[in-house]
């Protein structure tokens, strides 16, 4: 690399922090820059390529990318590859490979320490605009998810620093090395469309250790992965490193991960995806050089407990952020929640109602709107066909919302039920959408320890959760029984909002492999290991002690 800088002495890499998020108030500077910065988006149709070995490519059938808040607007177009790109793709990966896994590691950290910083400056209006409009965000959340890219860059080159740190005692007379290589053959990461920072974030976390990408983002947020890989280059990421191709996620992975040289997956989305990727990677395991790795970050059922002792408040705002910020779109969004009767008709059930009637659902470049769009078509009719399943049952009481509007944009209205029944399809599916349901237990019938056994036995996730209560004993005995519900546990507080470098985000069971994206954990997963000893003083004799004598 041109801009090799040897270095003669520890290396330390600066030291992270999770990036301030601005409130965009109108007026402020930085809402008057984003208006502008929105105009622009929203007076384009922006051609987006495929970028293959630093190459941009358009060529292929188009998709369109819309507005999920008004599905007439088309915002851009991405080609879909073709089983020639595709290889090429591969191909350029494999080419890059040796010199990026060469370069030395703090070079590689650097220019993803650069991409942090061109996230919180040059680009940041960018992505909001990008995100907002093609992933249907609300100015806080379209922030919170800029800020979470560069906290994942900046974490990550600190923990990257921190595994290459990583080395073996040297008795006497050795010395011992490890050599922190990355996979041979290149990754394949796949990204979902809700979080922008993720997308980001998987392809990069195996390049920064010394791996090559192929990366195929969700069309649903291609928009915004455009601008990310923009600004990986103008971070100075070498061609051929990272791989953007467009196109059908199926025909994507089934003809990379039957290449001898698939050496891994990096993928975040829904539980049923990752089990098929599981299954192509066994169908081909023959086929590879080596064992590929698999890490997959996957859906989510996540429940809000709450002990007569809870601050009914508190919990109410946990609901309602946990629930419908981002529409439920989070692998963490609260959809079941257990409530003590003794609070819910002390109250709770009318103030929830209420404040989920006046949330406003609609254009989320209005400040007020509280509630967008959801993904796309695809989302709107299976959440309308979860709605209509519910309203049908009787052990279910629509609340709030209930209703899908699809003529302007993909909208659910925030939606609430509640459920005599809590093992309901309702408490134990994912639907990726603003559906909370409550099952309200009589508190003063039924152990806390019993319903603890239920919430952990209820669905088949176990993503994040939340335990709300002021007795501090009955925390304990949650935060024990519920030890494998959930993969980040919340106490007293909303289940949604983790913190790269606080709380590192991943689950067990069906929510996915629980690599802890963001944390050495996940970095681990993209370096083979390789000791070195070296003898100093190599023996000269072949014999044990004592052999030639005779007896004891
Ligand atoms: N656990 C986590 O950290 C986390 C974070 C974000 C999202 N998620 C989960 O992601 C899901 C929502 O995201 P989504 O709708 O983008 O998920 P998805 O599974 O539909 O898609 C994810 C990615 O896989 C691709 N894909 C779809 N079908 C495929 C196939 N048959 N073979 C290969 N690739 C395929 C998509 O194009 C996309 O790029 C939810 O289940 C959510 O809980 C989990
Ligand atoms: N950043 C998210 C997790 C990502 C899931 O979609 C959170 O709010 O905890």
């Amino acid at each position: 690399m041109a801009n090799t800088i040897v270095h003669n002495g520890t290396v330390r890499v600066p030291a992270p922090y999770n990036e301030p998020a601005k409130d965009y108030a109108p007026g402020s500077p930085e809402a008057v820059r984003l208006y502008a910065e929105l105009d622009r988006v929203k007076g384009e149709v922006r051609e987006l390529p495929h970028v293959i070995g630093g190459e941009r490519q358009f060529d292929g059938e188009k998709v369109d990318l819309v507005a999920p808040h008004n599905h007439a607007h088309v915002l851009g177009r991405i080609p879909k590859a073709d089983e020639k790109q595709v290889q090429a793709a591969i191909d350029a990966a494999l080419a890059a490979q040796e010199s990026w896994a060469n370069t030395p590691w703090y070079e590689r950290v650097a220019i993803f320490l650069r991409a942090a910083d061109l996230v919180s400056g040059k680009y940041r209006d960018e992505l909001l605009a990008t995100t907002m409009l093609h992933q249907s965000k609300t100015y806080h959340q379209a922030e919170i998810d800029a800020c979470e890219l560069a906290d994942f860059f900046r974490y990550n080159a600190h923990n990257a620093a921190q595994i290459y740190e990583q080395q073996p005692t040297s008795p006497a007379g050795q010395w011992n090395v490890m050599d922190h290589r990355g996979l041979e053959g290149f990754v394949l990461a796949i990204t979902p469309f809700n979080f922008t920072a993720i997308a980001g974030n998987l392809p990069s976390t195996p390049a920064m250790m010394g791996n090559t990408v192929v990366w195929k983002p969700s069309e649903k947020s291609a928009l915004s992965s455009d601008v990310v890989m923009r600004l990986f280059e103008e971070a100075g990421l070498p061609a051929g490193v990272i791989n953007l191709v467009h196109g059908s996620g199926r025909a994507i992975s089934e003809q990379a991960m039957a290449h001898e040289q698939f050496a891994g997956l990096n993928f975040t989305g829904s539980s049923a995806v990752f089990r098929g990727l599981w299954k192509t990677a066994g169908v081909n395991i023959e086929k590879y050089r080596a064992y590929p790795r698999l890490v997959g970050e996957t859906g989510g059922k996540n429940a809000i407990v709450a002990h007569s002792s809870a601050d009914p408040e508190a919990l109410l705002v946990a609901m309602v952020r946990g629930a419908y910020e981002y529409q439920g779109q989070k692998c963490t969004a609260a959809s079941r929640v257990y409530i003590p009767r003794s609070l819910w008709e002390a109250g709770l059930e009318t103030k929830l109602v209420e404040t989920v009637k006046g949330l406003k659902v609609g254009d989320i470049t209005e400040h007020e709107t509280y509630v967008g769009a959801v993904i796309d078509e695809v989302s709107a009719d299976r959440l309308a066909d979860a709605l209509e399943r519910a309203k049908a049952l009787a052990s279910h009481t629509l609340l709030a919302g209930g209703t899908v509007r699809k003529d302007k944009g993909w909208f659910v209205d925030p939606t609430l039920f509640v459920t005599t029944d809590p093992s309901a399809f309702t408490m134990k599916e994912e639907f990726f959408g603003p559906l909370l349901t409550v099952h309200v237990y009589d508190d003063a019938e039924v152990e806390w320890y019993d319903l603890l056994k239920l919430v952990d036995g209820t669905s088949e996730y176990a993503l994040g959760g939340s335990i709300f209560a002021r007795d501090h004993a009955a925390i304990t005995e949650a935060l024990s029984v519920l030890r494998n519900t959930a993969g980040m546990m919340y106490v007293n507080d909303k289940p949604t909002g983790a913190l790269m470098g606080v709380q590192s985000f991943g689950g067990g069971r069906a929510s996915g492999t629980n690599d802890k994206t963001g944390s050495p954990l996940a970095l681990q997963r993209w370096v083979s290991g390789r000791y070195i000893k070296e003898n100093m003083s190599p023996d000269l004799d072949w014999t044990y002690p004592y052999m030639g004598t005779s007896g004891n």
